[in-house]
């Protein structure tokens, strides 16, 4: 896997509503390889989402650097996840799902193709023309992993893309994102405050302290890439887990 983003010293200063300055993240070093799954966890406010924000161009003004070994397109090299599905309620699923596309000007028979094999990717061929107010959670969240993948970004952000959901509906997309994850091979940089959803989902896991954010170790997960629900019954993952969970106290 070669290497696709060096963030070297980054560090994030907010000033608040009152003047006063908070330091989000000092000194935060990560490499991200391609086609590798990195999980970003740590405590309430240690600046996980900063730090995405900062990795997707959201936020220009931050100390330090950010390396990409080919720069990323704006608006076309970054997919984005967040928590909130934030679909278009006026647009069918395969509408919000070729957003993107749109912004691009891409109405080409491949970027429409790409929309129909995305929704199928996800499960959703069947509720194309469906609105999101007809849809579950979890297949909303499906949709909106599948509008960031439409045009085929070079990386995933995704910041607790799961943490809205129930636990049955999260373990299940879990496995979709496993199976999207398979068929893509897309870098994704996952941030949770799930110590067993990173040990499930993730190639490796980048603990952070509490603010100002530092990455303070990063561990490889024990695990083959082949995962699937019996991977939770092994020892190694709660082994691996509770590792994680005792860093974090
Ligand atoms: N726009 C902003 N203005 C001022 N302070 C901010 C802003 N955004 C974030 N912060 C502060 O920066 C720190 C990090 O916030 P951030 O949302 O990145 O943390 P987080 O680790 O993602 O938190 P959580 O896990 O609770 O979602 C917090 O103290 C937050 O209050």
């Amino acid at each position: 896997m070669g290497e696709l983003l060096s963030v070297r010293e980054v560090g994030k200063t907010y000033t608040g509503a009152k003047g006063q300055q908070v330091t989000a993240l000092a000194d935060v070093d990560l490499d991200v390889a391609e086609g590798e799954v990195v999980a970003l966890i740590g405590p309430s406010g240690c600046g996980k989402s900063t730090l995405l924000r900062m990795i997707a161009g959201l936020d220009g003004a931050f100390d330090g650097e950010l390396t990409w070994t080919k720069p990323p397109r704006p608006g076309k090299d970054i997919g984005f996840v967040f928590q909130e599905p934030a679909l278009l309620p006026w647009r069918s699923v395969e509408r919000n799902v070729s957003l993107g596309l749109e912004a691009l000007r891409d109405n080409s028979s491949e970027a429409r193709q790409r929309v129909r094999d995305l929704l199928e990717l996800v499960g959703l061929a069947d509720f194309a023309q469906c609105f999101p107010k007809e849809l579950s959670g979890g297949m909303r969240q499906r949709a909106a992993i599948a509008r960031a993948l439409a045009y085929d970004p070079r990386i995933l952000l995704m910041d607790e893309p799961f943490g809205a959901l129930d636990a049955i509906t999260r373990d299940r997309l879990h496995d979709d994102l496993l199976r999207i994850w398979e068929a893509t091979r897309k870098t994704i940089i996952l941030v949770t405050h799930s110590v067993e959803e990173a040990t499930y989902l993730a190639d490796r896991v980048a603990v952070m302290s509490a603010r100002p954010g530092r990455i303070k170790a990063v561990h490889h997960v024990p695990l083959d890439r082949d995962r699937d629900p019996s991977t939770r019954r092994l020892p190694q993952f709660a082994e691996f887990a509770g590792m994680l969970r005792q860093e974090l106290e």
